[in-house]
């Protein structure tokens, strides 16, 4: 059994338009999911050109001077969006040997200082002043004179890979056996509104968020990720071992054929994740394990820096966002029992899981948490040194 489950899963997402290989297709996500922990997949439907549109412009995004990079900097931005220079990260204390740039979902800003103040307001009242809404805006985009075309490249890039996310949502509830479509509410398009201003004097006591609201669409996140080759023949740590933290999902696309990418595997070993061409790597993040409750274990994996006689290494993970203010409990409840208990039958002793703490319950703050611990300088501009002692300790 061993044997089966350390080959990892590659599934052909054109199975589903034939019903007896979508059959297959199903089994095999479903041994992806509560069995191996992550899968690659084929055939998945986002066209080459808009793969190709954006990663050609990755050698000129990245070679641009640095004092035009650290224009963009994160720290301009209270949404952690922006460049981070090489091995300013830090993974398990170790520095990761790369350097990125971070992107989302291009959206615009609905953090308000105070409750009561004024600009947008959401037609179902939810209280804008939570420090986690200051995880939406806009992007900093480099300057179209020196990328030609990144902005409409990044934008079909997303629009294709979020098309991709959702469809693959509606897989995953086909071998839940749940409806298809239970998920969709976490990623519906909701209309802001500007109010007058004497409707929201009106409402302001009404500003809590309520189990009833639709959701914000979410902000998916997108990271640029270059890897230099290194002087370590084998152990630099391009980024060091964790699960995503960032979404429910990530569809990880790997560019070019510069290996160092490695899963841990159910039965403990580090498993290589080369690329495949054209394929997605789909990796399981700590809000999925924490909604099924360990039935699917988030991802464990890790990037060895290229070495010595290596080409430069890109990647770009998609991860697929979730409302900020949803809670784990309420992804839960949409959860069947027969797929949480799952977790139970599997490793009835296997207590470790890192489910989300119970402070950090609505994704907003376990979101926020993460960024501020990954860039606490960022974290400490916007939002002070009180935010950052409460966030990493
Ligand atoms: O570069 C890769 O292949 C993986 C990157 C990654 O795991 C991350 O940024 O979370
Ligand atoms: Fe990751």
């Amino acid at each position: 059994m061993a044997e089966s489950l350390e080959a990892i899963p590659i599934l052909d997402l054109s199975w589903t338009d034939d019903p007896v290989r979508k059959d297959k297709l199903l089994q095999q996500l479903r041994s992806a999911l509560f069995e191996v922990g992550f899968l690659y997949i084929t055939n998945h439907g986002v066209p080459h050109s808009a793969i190709d549109g954006l990663t050609r412009l990755l050698p000129t995004l990245f070679d641009l001077p640095s004092v035009i990079k650290e224009k963009q900097t994160k720290l301009n931005s209270p949404h952690f969006l922006g460049y981070s220079g090489f091995a300013e990260e830090v993974t398990l204390g170790q520095q990761d040997l790369r350097e990125q740039f971070d992107f989302a979902t291009e959206l615009p800003v609905v953090y308000q200082e105070h409750s009561s103040s004024e600009g947008f307001q959401h037609k179902e009242r939810r209280d804008f002043s939570k420090s986690f809404w200051r995880l939406r805006g806009p992007n900093q985009w480099p300057p179209e004179d020196l990328v030609p075309g990144f902005r409409n490249a990044f934008m079909s890039y997303h629009d294709a890979v979020q098309q991709l996310s959702y469809r693959f949502v509606h897989l995953i509830e086909e071998a839940f056996s749940i409806p298809v479509g239970t998920f969709d509410s976490f990623f519906s398009r909701d209309e802001m509104v500007v109010q007058p201003a004497n409707d929201r004097e009106n409402n302001h006591h009404n500003d809590t968020v309520g189990k009833s609201q639709s959701p914000l669409a979410p902000q998916h996140r997108i990271k640029l990720v270059k890897y230099p080759p290194t002087p370590f023949s084998d152990a630099g740590q391009g980024v060091g071992a964790h699960k995503d933290s960032s979404g429910w999902l990530t569809f990880l696309y790997q560019v070019g054929n510069e290996k160092g990418l490695e899963v841990l595997s159910s039965s403990g070993k580090w498993l290589p994740a080369s690329p495949i061409t054209g394929s997605f790597v789909v990796i399981f993040g700590n809000a999925f394990e924490a909604a099924t409750e360990g039935a699917v274990k988030a991802t464990v994996h890790r990037v060895v820096a290229p070495g010595p006689d290596s080409n430069d290494r890109y990647s770009i993970p998609f991860f697929q966002g979730l409302p900020l203010d949803m809670t784990v409990s309420e992804i839960r409840s949409v959860i069947p029992e027969h797929v949480r208990s799952l977790r139970k039958l599997r490793d009835a002793n296997d207590g470790v899981s890192t489910f989300l703490d119970p402070r950090w319950d609505s994704l907003g703050e376990s979101q926020l948490r993460k960024w501020i611990r990954s860039h606490k300088d960022v974290g400490l501009k916007w939002y002070g040194s009180d935010a950052v002692e409460y966030y990493t300790h």
